[in-house]
């Protein structure tokens, strides 16, 4: 495990000294201490840029994530390799890309389920699946499959807007008996999507999706639920506001999903709202930057010092340098919030921003698992005297998953290269500092 943030070299094993209070530490076990699960449907982004008239002609809509048929997917296909109109071709599916940028962050595992293929052609789509996926990402659970995974076109309108037309293939074939129990009941945390109960009726992905969320429970597991995309919510958002009261510890959203989940707009106060049924949220809002909000021990708060910051919510981020708690784990839970600008003011020139929101869960998710992976070692800290969600404040996330949703802005993948510099590792130099 790579430690988020400086706290590598300042608060995690000392570096000189042996501190008294650490366990021996053991010979690293093949599968690892901490790792986090998710399920998704193993899809491969296919990205052309198309004009608005071959969106409509297509049946679809822009900005939307739309499932379409076999003959309309090779109809579409059929075009876009006539016109020479694709430009790349990346793994994909929101967890998967979640999955994969953890590893990458934390140089840690992370076990993927999903289905695929079972005959593997070089070259093909599984293929490439599987050679653009983290070493670091388990493969070993993936339920194989006698056809083949999903095609996510990425279709980028004439104002760069994306627009997903899917081609599930075998993606939402993935039955509730290939959920592992043993792997959620020792994970940090459980990673869904809202995607994963878009299946046609019969299709076994939402009860394998029940199952490990019930294995969830059942372990004390949190989990975490990335919203995907507006139009999932706002098919019916009921639903989604009592999947997470009764399911949820962790959402992850950007504004548009915030707001069609609560039909309120501002992001700060959205998060508000969205307290009311799990316990930490994580905002993003484009060139807004990104929100945290969560739970504290009133006795536990600790004051920002960073300036006060003016919302629907006066001075929200104050305790900011708190760390979060699930609510049940706090007797006198208080409410505690984080605001970040993007880092240095975004990239000059964004060439796409598939996959910014996901780069920031990953960010919050290797935190999480950091603060199980300490808890695991260090057991006495005074960190671990009482049950945190979080190895870091609300306001170091924040500063975290906004550099890791920076790097991601930077390239033209979803999926990070390779973790952020070593040299920036304290997240304090250059900009932060300034
Ligand atoms: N136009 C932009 N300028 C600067 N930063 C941006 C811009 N768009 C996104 N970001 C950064 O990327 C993060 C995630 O972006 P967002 O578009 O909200 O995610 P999603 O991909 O989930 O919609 C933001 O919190 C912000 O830090
Ligand atoms: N599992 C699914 N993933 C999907 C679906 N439609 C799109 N996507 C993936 O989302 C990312 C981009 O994420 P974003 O946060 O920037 O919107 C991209 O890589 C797609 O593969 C879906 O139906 N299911």
């Amino acid at each position: 495990m790579k430690f988020p943030g400086k706290r590598k070299s300042k608060h995690y094993f000392p570096v000189n000294a042996r501190d008294p209070l650490i366990q021996p530490v053991q010979p690293e076990a093949e599968t690892g201490a901490s790792w986090v699960v998710g399920i998704d449907q193993t899809l491969v982004d296919i990205e052309a840029k198309v004009d608005d008239e071959f969106i409509t002609r297509y049946g679809l809509s822009r900005g939307h994530s739309l499932v379409i048929e076999d003959d309309v997917a090779e109809a579409l296909y059929a075009e876009l390799m006539r016109d020479n109109l694709i430009t790349h071709q990346f793994a994909g599916g929101t967890i998967g890309n979640t999955l994969h940028n953890y590893s990458s962050l934390a140089d840690d595992r992370s076990v993927l389920l999903g289905t695929m293929c079972n005959n593997i052609q070089i070259g093909g789509y599984a293929y490439r699946y599987l050679c653009n996926t983290s070493s670091r990402t388990d493969l070993n659970y993936l339920q194989g499959v006698d056809g083949a995974i999903g095609r996510c076109f990425t279709l980028i309108g004439d104002s760069g807007e994306r627009t997903f037309a899917i081609s599930p293939g075998m993606m939402n074939q993935l039955r509730p008996e290939n959920i592992p129990e043993a792997v959620i009941e020792g994970a940090s945390a459980l990673v869904l999507t809202s995607y994963l109960v878009r299946c046609k009726p019969g299709e076994p992905m939402p009860a394998a999706t029940m199952q490990a969320i019930e294995y969830a429970h059942r372990h004390h597991v949190p989990v975490v639920l990335t919203l995907g995309t507006k139009y999932v919510i706002a098919d019916n958002p009921g639903f989604w506001r009592d999947f997470l009261r009764d399911h949820v510890a962790i959402v992850a959203m950007n504004e548009e999903e915030a707001e069609a989940l609560t039909g309120i707009s501002d992001p700060l106060q959205a998060c508000d709202k969205v307290l009311e049924w799990v316990d930490l949220v994580l905002c993003t809002a484009g060139p807004s930057g990104l929100f945290m909000a969560s739970y504290t021990e009133e006795s536990a708060k600790r004051k920002t010092n960073h300036p006060l910051l003016p919302g629907v919510i006066a001075e929200f981020n104050q305790y900011e340098f708190s760390r979060a708690q699930r609510r049940q784990d706090c007797q006198q839970p208080l409410r505690i919030y984080s605001h970040i600008a993007p880092y240095m003011g975004g990239p000059e020139k964004i060439m796409n921003t598939n996959g910014a929101g996901d780069g920031a869960l990953a960010a919050l998710l290797h935190d999480i698992t950091a603060n199980d992976y300490h808890r695991l070692n260090v057991p006495n800290s005074i960190k671990h005297a009482r049950r945190y969600l979080t190895y870091s404040s609300l306001a170091q996330v924040c500063k975290y998953a906004n550099r890791v949703s920076y790097q991601v802005l930077n390239q033209h993948s979803p999926r990070l290269t390779r973790g952020l510099p070593e040299r920036e590792d304290s997240l304090e130099e250059a900009y932060w500092e300034r």
